[in-house]
């Protein structure tokens, strides 16, 4: 708490006064949108218009609303005099009534949005503006041509602290410096709900990241808690805010592994003033079928295999038919003919154009009937604008053209092929083994597309069918977070909804869990259409101290041999504990570790098998400790201050303090169990509890 007798440091004060008028002038910008006029035009044909203009006025209102408890700058850079301001005290002409004395540096406060006084003079640049990218990258190597960079302290929205950088004398490189007390101090603010914005303090490896052009796929492997995550979500605002024209009404999209992940991550863009950018799943995404299976590991990997892409190329394209019968249209007395060679002719012709399977089809009925017509036409029948349409509509046409080139409908095609051994040995004849044909095969009796029983796996496929059939609509930059968990055929759908590749993938290939993951980033890049993108590496882990991500790393030898070791930014002696608990002893020990980590500030995570977590739940619960059951519980990251959660859902999540329950349960749950521990263990800010009966897994003992 702040002495209240102790007089306030000047700079503090003429900081808070300068907050207070940045507040007053935003208030005031809000305003004026909220009453300038809406255009007043004719009733009815400017009630679009009105409409349209009342909607932007109010979005932009809602833009410039002020967050209370959101300070409205974090930052500042001062710049030698007139290198910003040109109008700034002492620049101007001799003779008028200037105080004498030397000029005060340009200052720039850096703020979630630009701020502007009513003479239109800046008070606060948004953080996106190229010129507050020095606030993240300049360096007493480098500094940018700033002298000084002044970072504030809060407690809440009241202006407490400040802590200056003088940049203008070379000192040290950048990488491996200290981080500063600031940004300490943020990392191990304690969590409550959902994850929170780094604005104040994105790191210059970070910022190089967010502030790449749009024309680009960005590819990042980070060991956890290097930002990877906060990463993306900055790089989608600072690319609305650049590129707001060009990403236009396409739009960019947030593609995570799992609807609990979105809802953790769902108010970081809002809080950095985007509020229109959609956050699926990769199954929402592709989901024209609803899921109602989880896939076989052994038919996943299938599934999920490139090869995937040429069986279902070759069963679509194998629906055309030769033509076997004459078609004869009838007008009048009067009969045309088009004979099947002829028919052929026309439909080898389209497919040698090399159009979708849908706009092919269009096509061919198209050539049919301007075929007919030129018959008529030589033969003197009178024609004229409507006999072409006409021909189109004939129903002998219509019946001619789905003879030859039948209309197919994606998720009908895939049922036909999973559930027909004969059709699927044809399309795969060369691709897949009989034993990997035999392993595709849908289980029970499936009569509908829209009643099978899809797996996520059969998404893919589906959509591979319908991007075969007719292109779908491009997205303007997607971001895809834990990347490393798509397969080839998922990598695939996202880069055919790629326009212009422009697109962030992030992920960490020691976190990969899925049976059907890419190997590698290369092999990714390729299946996602960008063979020539680099991917790049974060290695400065922000969220995990080192006792414990050191602790977790033992598993890296085991799981991703080729990576480098994580490194931590914070050292924490004392976060990591490890207790055994006697036999039958597991629930009293994991609920004793969950009071203990609750007597400490912030967000607790209980993690342990999915097998197992619903039982602790209810051991935890049972003792008259309030807590959440994420994938069960509606927004349980915000719901209580203690979350259980199943080791297949950590992924992404943090907590303040973790407790880990049965390592070995956890790293036993299947062919990547010990992946899914990595995640387990590097999800703690500040402690981290593991509770075991059995024996340790074999590199943690
Ligand atoms: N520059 C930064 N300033 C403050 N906090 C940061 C910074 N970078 C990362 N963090 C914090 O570190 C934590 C981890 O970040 P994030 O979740 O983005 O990491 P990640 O690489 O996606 O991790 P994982 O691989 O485990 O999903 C978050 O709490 C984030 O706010």
């Amino acid at each position: 708490m702040p002495d209240p007798a102790r007089p306030v440091d000047p700079e503090i004060r003429a900081e808070r006064a300068h907050l207070a008028a940045a507040r007053e002038a935003l208030r005031r910008m809000r305003e004026d949108v909220l009453t300038t006029r809406t255009a007043v035009g004719d009733a009815v044909v400017d009630k679009y218009t009105n409409a349209v203009l009342r909607r932007s006025r109010a979005l932009r209102a809602e833009h410039l609303a002020d967050l209370p408890d959101v300070p409205l700058f974090f930052g500042r850079l001062d710049f030698p005099p007139g290198t910003v301001h040109e109008d700034a005290p002492g620049t101007e002409e001799p003779g008028t009534d200037v105080a004498p004395g030397p000029r005060p540096d340009d200052a720039v406060h850096i703020g979630r949005r630009n701020v502007h006084d009513a003479a239109g003079t800046t008070m606060v640049i948004d953080w996106r503006a190229p010129i507050a990218g020095a606030f993240y990258r300049a360096s007493p190597r480098e500094p940018m041509g700033v002298r000084r960079r002044r970072r504030y302290g809060f407690d809440g929205a009241r202006l407490t602290a400040y802590e200056d950088e003088p940049l203008a004398a070379a000192g040290p490189a950048a990488d491996g410096r200290p981080i500063s007390g600031l940004l300490a101090a943020e990392i191990e603010r304690p969590r409550s709900g959902p994850m929170r914005d780094i604005v104040a303090t994105i790191q210059p490896d970070q910022d190089d990241l967010v502030r790449a052009p749009l024309d680009r796929v960005v590819c990042v492997q980070g060991a956890p808690g290097t930002g990877k995550t906060a990463v993306g979500l900055h790089r989608v605002a600072y690319l609305l805010y650049m590129e707001r024209e060009r990403l236009g009404r396409a739009g960019a999209v947030v593609i995570g592994p799992n609807r609990a992940f979105l809802d953790y991550i769902r108010n970081v863009l809002p809080a950095l003033g985007e509020l229109g950018v959609a956050h699926t799943t990769i199954d929402d995404l592709l989901g024209r079928v609803e899921v109602r299976r989880a896939e076989e590991p052994d038919a996943a990997r299938i599934k999920g295999d490139a090869r995937m892409a040429e069986v279902i190329r070759r069963d679509l394209w194998s629906r055309l038919r030769p033509p076997a019968e004459t078609l004869v249209v009838r007008t009048g007395a009067r009969r045309w003919r088009l004979y099947p060679d002829e028919l052929a002719a026309l439909a080898d012709e389209v497919r040698g154009r090399g159009v979708p399977y849908g706009a092919g089809r269009g096509l061919f009925a198209g050539r049919v009937a301007r075929a007919l017509l030129a018959r008529m036409e030589e033969a003197g029948w009178p024609c004229d604008d409507r006999t072409l349409t006409a021909l189109g509509r004939d129903r002998d046409v219509r019946a001619a053209v789905a003879e030859v080139w039948p209309a197919c409908d994606p998720a009908r095609l895939v049922l036909g092929l999973l559930t027909d051994p004969g059709r699927l040995a044809r399309a795969a004849d060369g691709v897949l083994d009989p034993g990997e044909q035999a392993a595709l095969a849908l289980p029970g009796r499936q009569r509908t597309a829209a009643a099978a029983r899809w797996s996520d796996a059969d998404l893919a496929l589906i959509d591979e069918a319908a991007g075969l059939i007719e292109r779908p609509a491009a997205l303007g930059h997607v971001v895809v977070d834990e990347a490393q968990d798509l397969s080839p055929m998922q990598c695939r759908a996202i880069g055919r909804r790629l326009g212009p590749a422009s697109a962030t993938v992030l992920g960490d290939l020691a976190q990969a869990t899925h049976p059907a993951a890419v190997p590698d980033w290369p092999a990714l890049l390729h299946h996602l259409g960008a063979p020539d993108a680099a991917h790049t590496e974060l290695v400065r882990g922000y969220r995990v101290p080192e006792q414990i991500i050191g602790f977790a790393a033992r598993l890296l030898k085991e799981i991703a041999p080729t990576l480098r070791e994580p490194e931590a930014v914070r050292s924490a002696p004392g976060s990591l504990r490890v207790t055994a608990a006697g036999d039958g002893g597991l629930r009293a020990a994991a609920v004793r570790a969950c009071t203990e980590a609750l007597a400490g500030e912030g967000a607790v995570g209980l993690i342990a098998a999915d097998g197992d977590i619903a039982d602790l739940h209810g051991a935890v619960t049972g003792a008259g400790v309030g807590a959440s059951l994420l994938g069960a519980d509606d927004g349980a990251m915000g719901a209580q201050r203690l979350v259980c959660v199943p080791a297949s859902l950590a992924k992404g999540l943090e907590f303040d303090a973790v407790v880990v329950a049965e390592p070995a349960r956890i790293a036993g749950s299947g062919p990547r169990g010990a992946h899914r521990l990595y995640i387990a263990l590097t999800r703690a800010v500040s402690t981290l509890h593991v509770v075991h009966a059995a024996p340790l897994p074999e590199p943690l003992r």
